[in-house]
């Protein structure tokens, strides 16, 4: 039957979601729906509707994960409406990264990916579009030298505040924070961390994931799920050189947002190095 998710992964974009939850659809107790829309515009009986029509079949003794990307989005507000609606006690995994890195690979994406000229990401370009520039040097910084916190890219890596209203409304042990800089150099430990989180059996084992030399990241090879391998090219792509003073300048905005999550949610410095900078 389809059913509604018990568990939402709220992001965060360019954190390393979709491994998660490419490599989380790979455990046979969870029934993944990837990337379900929340349709903003319609009343809320038929956005509960389209979003259970969404969904995956599950059987019974599956745990319907529904990926969310809407820890940012404007529909974060009818997310909070819908979730009385929802199981009880629901529980939410949050991946996050360094915010200078996420930034970084969030203007490389969009730079590349979201051209005017290709009509579904035009909102996403021409709302940030307008104001991207040449390089992420020019982007991020104003004309006054102070990190631009209007824009998305940068506002987006201000966790401890984007956090805030899932915090309000999900109970704190319902909640799993992971970190997407440890995950990518060594999958398998998160896995097992999420395995923990929603009480299922253990099914992921070391040779189940091959370090790759060429893309730099680890490929999965499940011998039942010859679909999913390597991650696309669009996934760990390199970085530019950023010049030591934008990326101070970064840091030292982003410093005690990152303090405030390390401290809030206890967070391991050596998985969250970048909370402790
Ligand atoms: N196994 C593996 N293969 C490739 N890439 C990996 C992997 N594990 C984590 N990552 C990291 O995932 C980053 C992209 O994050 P997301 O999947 O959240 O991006 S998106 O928001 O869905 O576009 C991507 O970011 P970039 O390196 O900036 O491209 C990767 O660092």
């Amino acid at each position: 039957m389809k059913r509604l998710p018990s568990v939402f992964i709220i992001g965060v974009k360019k954190s390393g979601t979709t491994t998660l939850t490419k490599y989380l659809d790979l455990h046979q107790q969870i029934a993944m729906a990837f990337k379900a829309q929340i349709m903003n515009n319609l009343p809320l009986g038929n956005v509960l509707h389209k979003y259970h029509m969404m969904m995956p079949y599950a059987e019974p003794a599956q745990v319907v994960v529904a990926s969310f990307p809407g820890y940012y989005g404007r529909t974060r507000h009818k997310f909070f409406k819908l979730l009385p609606f929802m199981p009880k006690n629901p529980k939410v995994i949050v991946i996050l990264r360094d915010p200078v890195a996420r930034a970084v690979s969030d203007y490389l994406h969009i730079t590349l990916m979201h051209k005017p000229s290709t009509s579904s990401n035009r909102s996403e370009w021409y709302r940030e579009g307008n104001i991207l520039r040449s390089t992420f040097e020019e982007t991020v910084l104003t004309h006054n030298g102070k990190v631009n916190d209007t824009l998305d890219i940068i506002r987006l890596g201000i966790y401890s505040e984007g956090l805030q209203d899932f915090i309000n409304a999900v109970s704190r042990k319902n909640i799993l924070i992971l970190s997407g800089d440890y995950f990518s150099k060594n999958p398998l430990p998160t896995l097992r961390k999420v395995e923990k989180f929603l009480e299922l059996k253990s099914f992921y084992k070391e040779d189940y994931f091959q370090y790759n030399e060429e893309k730099g990241f680890y490929c999965a090879a499940v011998p039942s799920r010859p679909d999913v391998s390597c991650m696309s090219e669009q996934k760990g792509r390199t970085h530019p050189n950023i010049s030591n003073f934008v990326l101070t300048k970064l840091r030292d905005f982003y410093r005690s947002y990152n303090l405030r999550l390390g401290k809030e949610f206890e967070l391991s410095p050596a998985e969250f190095e970048w909370t402790q900078q």
